[in-house]
C-alpha cells in the first residue's frame, strides 16, 4: 500500500530521499495560504512539519486520511496533540536530532556576548574601529548557570566547562548522579541566580519557567550577569530586559527564541538595545540537524505508516486506550494522583512504589505510564504521555516498584503513590467515587477525602482546638475562599493532616501568613488545575 505524505516548513531535501527509499513518493508544497492548506491536506496520510506550520483543531478536522503528523524537531507547541490524540492521528518528534546544534548555538551566544562579537561586527563594516568600547572578559573562571540539565544542558555543559568554566546547574528533575558524572553542582535556584556570571535556559517553556527571570527577580542576581535564552521565548520576561540592563543587573543578553515568532513590533524594539544580541531561532538550523531530524522523520513515519514501529510517537498508546470506556476513569485518577504527589515531593525525589489494588490491578502497566505522566508533564520539553512517560521518568533515573491486589479492604480500587526517602508525606491513596469525581482518600494512614482538582492546601498540624479557625482566617482576610476541606487525625489530640481546597491559585505571599501560624507544619500548595 502506498502512503501520501506532504512535506512544509522547508524541511530538508534528505526527508523526500528517505522516504522515497520506504517505498512512498512525498509532496513537497512551499508558502501555501491558511486556505490553501485547508484544502489540500485532505488526501494525506502523513504531514512533515517544523516550527512555522501550526497543526490546529480545523486543520486536522480537514484532513480525513490523515494518520500521523511528523515534526522534524523537538517543540511540538506549534502542534494541538490532544486534538490529532482524539482524531486518532499519531504526532512524532524527533527528541535529539538536533540536541548538538542548539548546544553549540548556546555557546557561540555565550561567547558573542563576552567579546561583543556582533556588536563589533557591525561597527567594524560601518567603517568604524572602536577597541576600546568593545573590551570584553574571558568566560574561563566564570561561573556559568543552567537551568533544565536536559539533553541540551548538558551538551552545553560539557562544552563550557572545556572553557574553564564552573558549571552549576538548577533542575529539580536531574539525578544527582546525572549531575555527578558531568561534574555539575546541583543547587537552588536562588543560589545559582545569586552566584552565577552566565546563566543560560534549557528548560520547557511552563507555568513555572515563564518569566523566571525578570525585574521581579532582579535582587536575586549576581550584579552583571549575561543572560542566554536559545529554549523557548518567554523564560525571560522580555519586556524586562532593557530595564535590567539599563539599572546594572544584567550586562547582556542573548536571545535564539521569542514569546511570538516573527517578533511583536514592541519586541523589535525591545531588542534595539546595544547590549542584546540576537538570532531568529537558529539553534537547530545546522545543515547536520536538519538532515538529521528530516532522516529521522520521514523513518519512523514510514515505520508507523507500516505499522512496524511507533518510535518517537508522543501519542501512540493513548490512541489505543482512549475508547476503552473502563479504563479511561482510572487513567484520570492515575494522572492526577501522580501531579499531586510530585508537588508534594522533596525536590530529586526519585524513588517511588505505585500499588494497585482492587480492578483497577489488571492495568497496572499503564496506570504507572498514566502516574508518571502526571509527575513529569511539568518538566520535560516534549509532551509527555503515556506512551513515552517511562521514557522520561528512566530518563531521570527514577527507580519505580509496582505492587498489585486484586483486594482492597476500604474501596473498590486503590491507587497508591509511596514517596520513599526524606519526605514530609509518604503514601498517598486515591480512588474513583463516580463519574469524574477523583478523591484522595488516604494519607500516611489518616483519612482525608478530597477531591482531586483545583488548589489544596495540606499541612500537618497538632490536633487542638482553633487550628482550622486561625486557617480559615487568614485566608478570609485575603478574600481566599475555602471550596472543601478534609481533616484526619490518628487519635484525639496527637497529629492531624488538613487539606483544603481553595477558589483560586495562591501566590508564595499568600502562603506566608499561613507558613507562619503556630502549629502548621509541612504546607504544601499543590495546584491541580489546568493552565
Ligand atoms: N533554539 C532552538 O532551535 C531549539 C532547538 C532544540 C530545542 N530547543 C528547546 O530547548 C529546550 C531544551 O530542550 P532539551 O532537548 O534539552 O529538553 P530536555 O527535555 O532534554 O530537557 C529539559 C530539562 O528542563 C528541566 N526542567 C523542566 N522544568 C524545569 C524547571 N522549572 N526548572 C528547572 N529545570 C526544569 C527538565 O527536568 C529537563 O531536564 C526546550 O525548550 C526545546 O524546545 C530549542
Ligand atoms: O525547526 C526548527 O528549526 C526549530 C527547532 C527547535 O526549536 C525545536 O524545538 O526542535
Amino acid at each position: 500500500m502506498s502512503f501520501k505524505v506532504l512535506l512544509l516548513d522547508n524541511v530538508d531535501p534528505l526527508c523526500e530521499k528517505a522516504f522515497k527509499e520506504r517505498g512512498i513518493e512525498p509532496v513537497r508544497k512551499t508558502n501555501l495560504s491558511g486556505d490553501e492548506l485547508h484544502k489540500e491536506i485532505a488526501d494525506y496520510d502523513g504531514i512533515v512539519v517544523r516550527s512555522a506550520t501550526t497543526v490546529t483543531p480545523e486543520l486536522l478536522a480537514s484532513a480525513k486520511n490523515l494518520k500521523v503528523v511528523g515534526r522534524a524537531g523537538v517543540g511540538v507547541d506549534n502542534i494541538d496533540i490532544d486534538a490529532a490524540t482524539t482524531r486518532g492521528v499519531l504526532v512524532m518528534n524527533t527528541p535529539d536530532g538536533n540536541t548538538i546544534s542548539t548546544a553549540e548555538h548556546t555557546c557561540g551566544m555565550i561567547l558573542a556576548l563576552s567579546r561583543n562579537i556582533p556588536q563589533s561586527v557591525e561597527k567594524v563594516k560601518s567603517g568604524g574601529w572602536d577597541r576600546k568600547k568593545y573590551m570584553g572578559t574571558e568566560v574561563h573562571s566564570k561561573t556559568l548557570g543552567i537551568i533544565g540539565l536536559g539533553k541540551i544542558g548538558a551538551e552545553v555543559t560539557k562544552r563550557m566547562q572545556q572553557f574553564g568554566m564552573n558549571v552549576i546547574a538548577y533542575d529539580p528533575f536531574a539525578s544527582r548522579e546525572k549531575a555527578e558524572s558531568l561534574g555539575v553542582e546541583l543547587v537552588e535556584l536562588e543560589k545559582l541566580l545569586g552566584s552565577s556570571d552566565y546563566i543560560t535556559v534549557h528548560t520547557p517553556l511552563t507555568e513555572k519557567t515563564k518569566g523566571l527571570i525578570s525585574l521581579e527577580s532582579a535582587s536575586k542576581l549576581k550584579k552583571g550577569v549575561r543572560l542566554v535564552n536559545c529554549a523557548r521565548g518567554g523564560i525571560y520576561k522580555e519586556e524586562d530586559l532593557p530595564e535590567l540592563i539599563d539599572q546594572g543587573y544584567v550586562d547582556g543578553v542573548a536571545l535564539d527564541v521569542y514569546s511570538q515568532e516573527p517578533p511583536t513590533d514592541e519586541v523589535y524594539e525591545i531588542i534595539k538595545h546595544p547590549k542584546i544580541i540576537c538570532t531568529p531561532h537558529l539553534g537547530a538550523s545546522t545543515e547536520e540537524a536538519q538532515e538529521k531530524v528530516a532522516e529521522q522523520i520521514a523513518q519512523q513515519m514510514s515505520d508507523a505508516l507500516e505499522k512496524k514501529s511507533f518510535k518517537g510517537s508522543l501519542n501512540g498508546k493513548s490512541i489505543s486506550l482512549i475508547t476503552n470506556k473502563e479504563v479511561q476513569p482510572y487513567l484520570e485518577v492515575a494522572e492526577k494522583l501522580g501531579n499531586l504527589a510530585i508537588q508534594l515531593a522533596p525536590e530529586h525525589t526519585s524513588d517511588f512504589a505505585f500499588e494497585y489494588s482492587g480492578a483497577c490491578a489488571k492495568y497496572a502497566e499503564v496506570l504507572t505510564d498514566s502516574i508518571l505522566k502526571g509527575m513529569l508533564s511539568q518538566h520535560v520539553s516534549e509532551a509527555v504521555n503515556l506512551i513515552n512517560a517511562r521514557v522520561y521518568a528512566e530518563d531521570r533515573g527514577f527507580k519505580i516498584k509496582e505492587t498489585m491486589a486484586s483486594e482492597t479492604k476500604t474501596f473498590n480500587d486503590l491507587i497508591t503513590v509511596k514517596l520513599n526517602g526524606k519526605s514530609d508525606y509518604k503514601n498517598i491513596s486515591a480512588t474513583v467515587f463516580g463519574q469524574d469525581d477523583y478523591r484522595i482518600v488516604e494519607i500516611d494512614g489518616y483519612g482525608i477525602e478530597l477531591r482531586l482538582e483545583g488548589d489544596i492546601l495540606m499541612y500537618q498540624n497538632l490536633d487542638k482546638p482553633g487550628m482550622l479557625a486561625a486557617v480559615s482566617g487568614a485566608l478570609a482576610e485575603q478574600n481566599i475562599n475555602i471550596a472543601s476541606l478534609s481533616l484526619g487525625r490518628s487519635q484525639k489530640g496527637s497529629n492531624a493532616i488538613t487539606a483544603v481546597s481553595v477558589d483560586k491559585k495562591m501566590s508564595d505571599k499568600e502562603l506566608e501568613p499561613i507558613l507562619n501560624l503556630d502549629g502548621v507544619k509541612s504546607l504544601r500548595y499543590i495546584s491541580l488545575s489546568e493552565n
